[in-house]
């Protein structure tokens, strides 16, 4: 084994950048040459890969984002696409491939190693933490910090003013980041898409918390079967319910700024162990925290965390957050 490349795929995630780094100087230090691949797969179709060296990748340890770039390519979708990706690969003489990315990114990297023979390691890197196999991915520690942060400057105004707000969270079909967050912030209600709402007991909810005159946090996941807050709102609006009631959509303030200790740890500890496992001919293998022990396991057809046990978390929740 002579040459590896390492890629960033679909969103970005904090951490991402310090498990590039790790790639790179382990992979340096045990005589391995590094190409990064910018845009994700994009950057394999058009052949935008090129070798890294030790100080390509020095400074970037605290940062946010990834110095590679990342996308969500169509084109890799199509089977046309990818052959030209493994000729790009093939000419540089890329033998095995680090992508660090989230489910599509490993489905992808799952049927491009079927197809054309080139081993992967895949590394979880998305704040969704929607992966199965491992406790944490990438990104998720910070987003969620992102989030209790931003709550927490809500809640002030709210509890100035005596009023609602439903703050709308990332996690696409996942509700991990909304009922951690519910959790740790004193939210008073979460809507998450694994359990389905009581709207009888949530309007009843709400009629309290505007005659207590408290401030109210209800966190909406943006996958909900509702839709998002807005939706919500509207919702509530139809009740007439809607006076005390603000919208606050985080967004991609969420997918930002320097990793926590958490997501360099484990950005790094995934960069190194993935180039031992190259090293070792072990091959095809997503990596993943379990107990704070770290695991390696191959990818079956099931890549989506199944988080349907998040109904005992619900209760829990609402025991400890009763208006
Ligand atoms: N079945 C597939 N076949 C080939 N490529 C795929 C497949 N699924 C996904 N990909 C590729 O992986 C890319 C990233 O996937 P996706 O957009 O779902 O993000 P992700 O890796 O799940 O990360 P995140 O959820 O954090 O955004 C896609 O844009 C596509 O290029
Ligand atoms: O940045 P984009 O492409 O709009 O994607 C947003 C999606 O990406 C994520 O941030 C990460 O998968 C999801 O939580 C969200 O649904
Ligand atoms: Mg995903």
């Amino acid at each position: 084994m002579q040459n590896i490349a390492v890629l960033t795929s679909g969103g970005d995630a904090q951490g991402m950048n310090a498990c590039i780094r790790a790639v790179v100087r382990m992979g340096i230090a045990e005589n391995l040459r590094v190409y990064g691949v910018m845009d994700g797969f994009n950057g394999m179709v058009d052949g935008d890969i090129k070798e890294l060296e030790y100080a390509d990748v020095s400074n970037i340890i605290q940062r946010g984002g990834t110095i590679l770039g990342t996308a969500r390519s169509e084109r890799f979708h199509k089977k046309e696409f990818r052959k030209i990706a493994f000729e790009n690969l093939k000419k540089i003489g890329v033998e095995a491939l680090v992508v660090i990315g989230g489910d599509g990114s490993f489905k992808g990297a799952k049927v491009f190693s079927e197809e054309f023979n080139m081993p992967f390691i895949g590394i979880p890197g998305t704040i969704d933490n929607d992966i199965i196999g491992t406790d944490y991915t990438l990104g998720f520690d910070t987003a969620l910090n992102n989030i209790i942060n931003a709550i927490d400057k809500i809640r002030d105004t709210a509890s100035a003013h005596h009023r609602i707000f439903l703050v709308e969270v990332m996690g696409n079909t996942s509700g991990l980041l909304a009922i951690n967050a519910a959790l740790t912030t004193g939210a008073e209600d979460v809507f998450i898409p694994e359990a389905l709402e009581d709207f009888a007991r949530f309007e009843s909810k709400i009629k309290k918390a505007v005659a207590a005159k408290k401030s109210s946090i209800i966190i909406v996941s943006e996958g909900d079967e509702i839709g998002g807050a807005k939706e919500l709102y509207n919702y509530l609006k139809e009740k007439n319910l809607h006076e005390k009631i603000r919208v606050t959509i985080l967004g991609h303030i969420q997918r930002g700024g320097a990793p926590s200790f958490l997501d360099r740890k484990m950005g790094t500890d995934f960069g190194v162990v993935a180039v031992q496992k190259i090293l070792q001919e072990k091959y095809n293998l997503i990596l993943g925290i379990q107990n704070n022990q770290m695991i390696t396991y191959t990818l079956g057809d099931k890549i989506t965390k199944n988080v349907s046990n998040q109904a005992e978390v619900l209760k829990i929740m609402h025991k400890l957050n009763v208006f």
